[in-house]
């Protein structure tokens, strides 16, 4: 059974996928399947063909395996070591923009993932009513009641040079007022060239106004499934095809000026217009509310890392690609281990209690 699980999730796990690829891996479930049958019903007659079909399916297998260990690879090489030699913020001072009256958890989940990952300092910027709902949360955040405020992009200008990205979404809603806010702290962070993860309602103003982030090459965008869709339609002004995903995601980051894309769903397909990375690290089915925020929060700290490392650490890969697969990973890996501890209990606050051990199983050396 363990070897079987490592084997399908090797096929989808971590290939990079140039555009021609190299080889199906995403068949490989299908030729596993068929090479299981195959092995069953001929073992006996034919086992000279089966041979040749192991044989393949194994190079097959190993190539991906291989693929995989070397994303993992790639992702240690960017999470900064812990030294005495370091002082507070180094290692990633995050803003979240989002929270307002209905939606103060989802900023709160970026916010407290993005210190669980790594980050020294978070700074939530949301709107006034907010503000003592996310305090009470967590004394850990730091929160600016300011995002109604007729000053807001001021007030967040003050703090742009300080932060090593941001998260523009979570738990933002679609008020007309703090989406024209959000629009202003977009600008000044793409004029400071600051790295940038946009979710949620900030992908919502991304439909209305694409050219906002168009290939601004620090822009991340994590859509789900409707999200997804939403800007689809909105930049390429057709329904999308939902049976090529793999070739959707692709499309769309071309379409916006090939910034990085991460579709999320039942496997995460991260794009930059020229690649497709795929990951499958096993999760579960529980699918409450709050995960993707743990993505975006998470992210936040990643790309910084992944920037400041530069690509002689990724290897020549895109650092934003890199990035975003470590932040997949990780939030699928927080699902597996929460859902084994409580299975359909489990919630997003547990996921984030296994943020430390699922971060060291897989990318401490
Ligand atoms: N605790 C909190 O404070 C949280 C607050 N949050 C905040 O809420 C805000 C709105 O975000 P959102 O994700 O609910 O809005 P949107 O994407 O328009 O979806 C609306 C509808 O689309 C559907 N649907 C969704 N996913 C789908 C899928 N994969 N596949 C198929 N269908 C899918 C589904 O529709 P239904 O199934 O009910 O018909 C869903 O109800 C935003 O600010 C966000 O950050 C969340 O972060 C959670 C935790
Ligand atoms: N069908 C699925 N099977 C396994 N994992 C999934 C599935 N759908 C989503 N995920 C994982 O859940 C995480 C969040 O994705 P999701 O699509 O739920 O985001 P979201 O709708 O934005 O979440 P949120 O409730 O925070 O807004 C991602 O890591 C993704 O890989
Ligand atoms: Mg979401």
């Amino acid at each position: 059974m363990g070897v079987r699980c490592v084997a399908i999730r090797a096929c989808g796990g971590g290939k990079i996928d140039p555009g021609v690829p190299r080889m199906a891996v995403h068949a490989c479930g299908a030729a596993a399947a068929v090479v299981a049958l195959l092995s069953a019903a001929i073992a006996l007659q034919w086992s000279p063909l089966h041979a040749v079909l192991q044989r393949a399916l194994s190079l097959h297998t190993a190539h991906a395996t291989k693929d995989m260990e070397n994303l993992f690879q790639l992702v240690r090489n960017i999470v900064p070591a812990l030294t005495s030699k370091k002082h507070k913020g180094q290692d990633g001072r995050i803003g979240i923009v989002g929270g307002c009256q209905e939606y103060t958890g989802a900023p709160y989940f970026a916010g407290i993932s993005a210190l669980k990952v790594g980050a020294d300092l978070t700074h939530v910027f949301c709107a006034r009513e907010a503000a003592p709902v996310i305090k009470s949360y967590s004394p850990e955040l730091i929160v600016h009641p300011v995002l109604d405020s007729s000053n807001a992009v001021e007030e967040v200008e003050k703090w742009l040079p300080r932060l090593h990205a941001l998260v523009v979404g979570p738990g933002l809603g679609r008020d007309e007022l703090l989406l024209n806010n959000v629009r202003g702290i977009l600008e000044s962070t793409k004029a400071r060239d600051i790295p940038v993860v946009i979710d949620a309602d900030g992908l919502w103003l991304v439909a209305q106004q694409p050219a906002l982030i168009h290939s601004y090459h620090k822009a991340i965008l994590t859509p789900n499934h409707v999200e997804f869709s939403r800007l689809w339609e909105a930049v390429l002004s057709s329904p999308m095809d939902s049976k090529d995903l793999r070739g959707s995601t692709l499309k769309l980051s071309q379409a916006l000026g090939n910034i990085t894309v991460v579709q999320k769903g039942e496997q995460d397909l991260i794009s930059n217009g020229q690649q497709v990375l795929v990951c499958n690290q096993e999760g579960s089915s529980r699918r409450c509310g709050g995960q993707g925020d743990l993505l975006s929060g998470s992210l936040g700290v990643m790309v910084h890392w992944a920037l400041r490392a530069g690509p002689e650490k990724t290897n020549g890969s895109s650092p934003l690609l890199v990035a975003a697969w470590g932040a997949c990973t990780l939030t699928r890996e927080c699902n597996r281990q929460a859902f084994q501890k409580y299975g359909r209990s489990t919630t997003t606050t547990d996921m984030i209690t296994e943020v430390g051990t699922a971060f060291s199983r897989l990318f401490t050396t």
